[in-house]
C-alpha cells in the first residue's frame, strides 16, 4: 500500500518522509502481522519495515517492503542517513513521548513534524481484500451469535454468554474483536457493560455487542433482545432506537455526511423523548482496529465514499432503568449501502 495515495499525502503533510508507529497503520503498509514490534520508514523513494530479531523469518514471509532487522537504538542509527536533511512526519497519535526524544537524540539532523490521521484516512477506504476480510469476520460473529442465542433466558449469568462466544470464535481460529459486552436488565444502562457475574431475569432486555478479529480484520454488531415481555416502557425504548436505526442505515450512500447521519439518528431519539439517553456517536469506521476513520459523530468533518465499513449503533441509556443498543455492520457502496451484519433483529 505504499502506493501513490501516500505518497500523495505527505506531500499535501510537507513531509519528505514518514515515521510510521501506529500497529494497525505498520500492517496496512506492510503486511507484517505482528506490527506492535515494528515501524516502517517512508522516504521520496523507498519503505522499509523495521523489526528485531524474533521476527526476522515473519517478517520476511509477510512483509512486501524490504526489512531492517535491529531493536532501538539501533533501529534508529540505521535509518538516521536516511532522514538527514528531512522533514519526517511522525504519527503524533501513536509516537511516545519517550520514542519522540530517542528520534530527536538520534536524527539530529532531520526536521521532525508531527501529523495527525494520515494513515488512516487512507485506510478509511477497504480495497476489496479487506471488505471481504470484514465480511468473514462478520459472518462467523453472526454464526456466534446465533449459537448463544438460545442461552439468553433467565437464570443463565452474563458471564456465561460471553464465554460461549469466546470460545465459539476461539474453535474457528479467531477471538473478540473486544470484550463482549452483555449487559442485561438494568446494566443495560451501560453502553459498554461488560459481562459480570449477574444472572439474568424473566422480563428483561439484553444488549449483546460483540465481534470477531479473523487474520487482524475486525467485525462489529450489537443486538438487544429480549427474555419474556419487558416493561411497556423498555419495549417502547427499543422500538424508538430500532426506528432510528433503520432509518440511519437507509440514509448511507456515498457524499453523505457522517455528521448528518449522526443528526437523522439523534433527531429521531429525540422526538421520542430519547435525545438525552443517546450518550454516544452513531457510529465509526471498522477494519484492522474495530474504532477507525469515519467518525460519525456530530463534530466529524468526514464524507462516506464507496469502500467504507462503518458501524450504524443508536443506543438508549436509562440509569437505573435499562438500554437498548442496535448496531448494524455497513458497507458503503458505489449507490448506496449493503449491511454486512445479517443477526435477526427480533419484535421486542
Ligand atoms: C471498546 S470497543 C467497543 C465496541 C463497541 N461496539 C462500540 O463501538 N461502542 C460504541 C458505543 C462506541 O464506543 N462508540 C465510540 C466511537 C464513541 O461514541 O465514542
Amino acid at each position: 500500500m505504499i502506493d501513490q495515495a501516500l505518497r500523495e499525502a505527505m506531500q499535501r503533510a510537507g513531509v519528505d518522509a514518514l515515521w510510521i508507529s501506529g500497529p494497525a497503520n505498520v500492517r496496512a503498509v506492510s503486511g507484517f502481522t505482528h506490527p506492535k514490534d515494528g515501524k516502517v520508514l517512508v522516504t521520496g523513494d523507498a519503505a522499509t519495515l523495521f523489526t528485531d530479531s524474533r521476527y526476522t523469518v515473519q517478517a520476511r514471509e509477510e512483509s512486501r517492503l524490504p526489512q531492517a532487522i535491529a531493536r532501538p537504538p539501533e533501529t534508529y542509527e540505521l535509518a538516521a542517513e536516511s532522514v538527514k536533511g528531512l522533514r519526517v512526519g511522525f504519527e503524533a497519535e501513536h509516537l511516545t513521548v519517550a520514542n519522540l526524544e530517542d528520534l530527536r537524540r538520534h536524527w539530529p539532523e532531520a526536521t521532525l513534524v508531527p501529523l495527525r490521521g494520515v494513515m488512516e484516512g487512507l485506510r478509511a477506504v477497504k480495497t476489496p481484500q479487506e471488505i471481504a476480510a470484514v465480511q468473514a469476520a462478520q459472518d462467523l460473529a453472526d454464526r456466534a451469535f446465533a449459537h448463544v442465542r438460545p442461552m439468553i433466558r433467565a437464570g443463565v449469568r452474563e458471564w456465561d454468554v460471553a464465554l460461549a462466544i469466546e470460545a465459539f470464535l476461539r474453535q474457528e481460529g479467531a477471538e473478540n474483536a473486544f470484550d463482549v459486552i452483555v449487559a442485561s436488565g438494568p446494566r443495560g444502562a451501560m453502553p459498554h457493560g461488560s459481562a459480570s457475574m449477574r444472572v439474568m431475569q424473566d422480563g428483561e432486555l439484553v444488549t449483546v455487542d460483540m465481534g470477531a478479529r479473523l487474520n487482524g480484520y475486525h467485525s462489529d454488531m450489537t443486538r438487544t433482545v429480549a427474555i419474556g415481555t419487558p416493561s411497556e416502557e423498555m419495549r417502547r425504548v427499543y422500538n424508538a432506537v430500532l426506528e432510528a436505526e433503520e432509518a440511519a442505515v437507509k440514509a448511507v450512500k456515498p457524499g453523505v455526511r457522517a455528521a448528518d447521519l449522526d443528526k437523522l439518528a439523534r433527531d429521531i431519539l429525540t422526538k421520542h423523548g430519547l435525545g438525552e439517553a443517546f450518550a454516544h456517536s452513531l457510529g465509526h469506521g471498522v477494519g484492522l482496529e474495530v474504532h477507525e476513520v469515519p467518525g460519525l459523530r456530530g463534530t466529524s468533518e468526514d464524507v462516506l465514499k464507496p469502500g467504507m465499513i462503518i458501524t450504524i449503533e443508536p443506543g438508549a441509556y436509562l440509569p437505573d432503568v435499562g438500554g437498548v443498543r442496535i448496531e448494524d455492520l455497513v458497507l458503503v457502496t458505489e449507490d448506496g449501502y449493503r449491511v454486512m451484519s445479517l443477526s435477526p433483529k427480533e419484535t421486542v
